[in-house]
């Protein structure tokens, strides 16, 4: 409330301001009264040509920016996947950045048609600050959100707009704020410059040769409407998030291998962490990789996943699909706790199977009532047990556990123990977790590996 009355009452000193200074320098032609200027913008809204000259000057905005998307988008993909191209391109993105945008206007002045002037400014103007937030946003993605959407197969939809979207965004909508904001400025000083056919910058030009003071400035106020418009439309974009696609049917979940085998190491090499390790895993069983921190628990697991290949050493029969609850719980914190449970089924179920699946691991984890808050509000311990069900929903002969009582208290390892051993016995699925404690080794009646 405080907010809104003091952006008013900013917004209400500007009238009062220019009415004030009016007053003061008594020349109505020059510095024309507050209820002059609103008339002269009354009468500029219904002039003919006035929205064709707003519609155009958008359209070249609106033309501009696209290009310039479409050019940063590419630009930064090609910078992100070659450290080369990068250092090569760099010096020049910043040249580009630090050129007055008068220079291009005026080179373009010499050179080309004016008609091409606003948007080629348009162009240059936004495509460094798009590139350099893109680039950004590329460079910055977490390799722990690539290797879930790995490991759960999630499809090229939900790879775009639940994994990298989401993390691009926040670069790519304050990109577009301010090339957005110089852009329009740019556009509209090519456009009074090139004295193109139309345009409000045209608008402006005419208006001041004419030394129409009043209806240059309602010409002013025209820009700065429509660029708050756009500040707006774009904040409400920044708000859009698609929502996870499921499959229209389940997949026939025999053709899909799931049966367990025996899983075979012989001596396994990586460059850190397992040295030469020599293991069977019976399938249908339950292993606990117990040793101490830093012994290769975490290394295992993501061998027996396929994140890692061995250096040395051979891995046979690991099935083609794994069940991985990570060390951190990497929960995506655009979806509620139900959606990142059922996101762990969703190349394989559809809709209505994973509800009823998610259901029953939410009442068996003991988060009903979490079910629809967001990761940002559940407890570390919480957001444990939505990661733990989230592996549970990928179908999978063997599952592999990073950890997985992390972060719960007694009643709660138990509780999610007996779940465990049951889900075990249920799908006949072969378990491999770590844990440092012996309460849960006895209570999931696990097979001991010693690291
Ligand atoms: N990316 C890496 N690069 C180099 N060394 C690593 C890397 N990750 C882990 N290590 C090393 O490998 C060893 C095993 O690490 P790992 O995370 O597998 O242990 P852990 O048994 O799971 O430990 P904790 O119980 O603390 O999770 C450690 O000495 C660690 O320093």
């Amino acid at each position: 409330m405080k907010r809104i009355v003091l952006t008013c009452l900013s917004i209400l000193l500007i009238p009062v301001a220019w009415q004030l200074l009016s007053w003061q320098m008594a020349q109505p032609q020059l510095i024309p009264s507050f209820p002059d200027l609103i008339r002269a913008l009354l009468r500029l809204v219904y002039t003919p040509g006035f929205l064709v000259s707003i519609g155009t000057t958008c359209l070249r905005a609106c033309v501009g920016l696209l290009l310039s998307l479409a050019a940063a988008a590419i630009t930064a993909f090609l910078l992100n996947r070659s450290e080369g191209i990068r250092l090569l391109f760099m010096p020049w993105l910043s040249l580009l950045r630090s050129v007055p945008v008068i220079s291009f206007i005026l080179l373009a002045l010499i050179f080309l048609n004016p008609e091409m002037i606003p948007l080629l400014i348009a162009f240059l103007t936004m495509y460094p600050l798009l590139t350099e937030n893109l680039l950004k946003g590329l460079m910055n993605r977490r390799d722990s959100w690539k290797i879930l959407a790995r490991q759960f197969h999630l499809n090229a939809w939900n790879r775009l707009f639940q994994i990298n979207y989401p993390q691009l965004k926040p670069y790519l909508f304050s990109g577009l704020a301010s090339a957005v904001g110089f852009g329009w400025r740019a556009i509209i000083m090519g456009e009074v410059l090139s004295q193109c056919v139309d345009g409000i910058g045209k608008r402006m030009k005419e208006a001041q040769v004419f030394i129409d003071v009043p209806e240059l400035i309602a010409w002013t106020l025209v820009a700065i409407v429509l660029s708050w418009l756009t500040d707006k439309l774009i904040s409400r974009l920044s708000d859009w998030q698609p929502s996870v696609r499921y499959r229209h049917s389940a997949v026939e979940l025999q053709t899909v291998s799931l049966q367990p085998n025996d899983i075979c190491l012989t001596d396994v090499s990586y460059s850190y962490g397992v040295h030469h390790m020599n293991i069977i895993l019976k399938a249908g069983k339950i292993y606990v990789l117990s040793a101490p921190s830093g012994q290769g628990k975490t290394t295992l697991l993501q061998l027996l996943n396929g994140t890692l290949r061995p250096i040395s050493g051979e891995i046979s029969c690991l099935p083609g699909q794994t069940a991985n609850l990570f060390q951190e719980p990497t929960l995506l914190p655009q979806l509620t706790a139900k959606e990142n449970i059922m996101l762990g089924g969703a190349a394989y179920y559809d809709r209505a199977i994973l509800e009823q699946q998610s259901l029953r691991l939410l009442v068996a984890f003991q988060l009903e009532k979490q079910a629809e808050m967001y990761p940002a509000a559940l407890s570390y311990g919480q957001q444990q047990r939505v990661a733990l069900a989230r592996a549970l929903m990928f179908p999978a002969g063997l599952l592999l556990l990073d950890e997985p009582f992390n972060g719960l208290d007694v009643e709660l390892r138990q509780l999610v123990a007996r779940f465990l051993v049951e889900w075990q016995q249920e799908k006949q699925a072969t378990v491999v977790f770590s844990s440092h404690h012996a309460d849960e080794i006895k209570a999931m009646n696990a097979e001991v590996i010693t690291l």
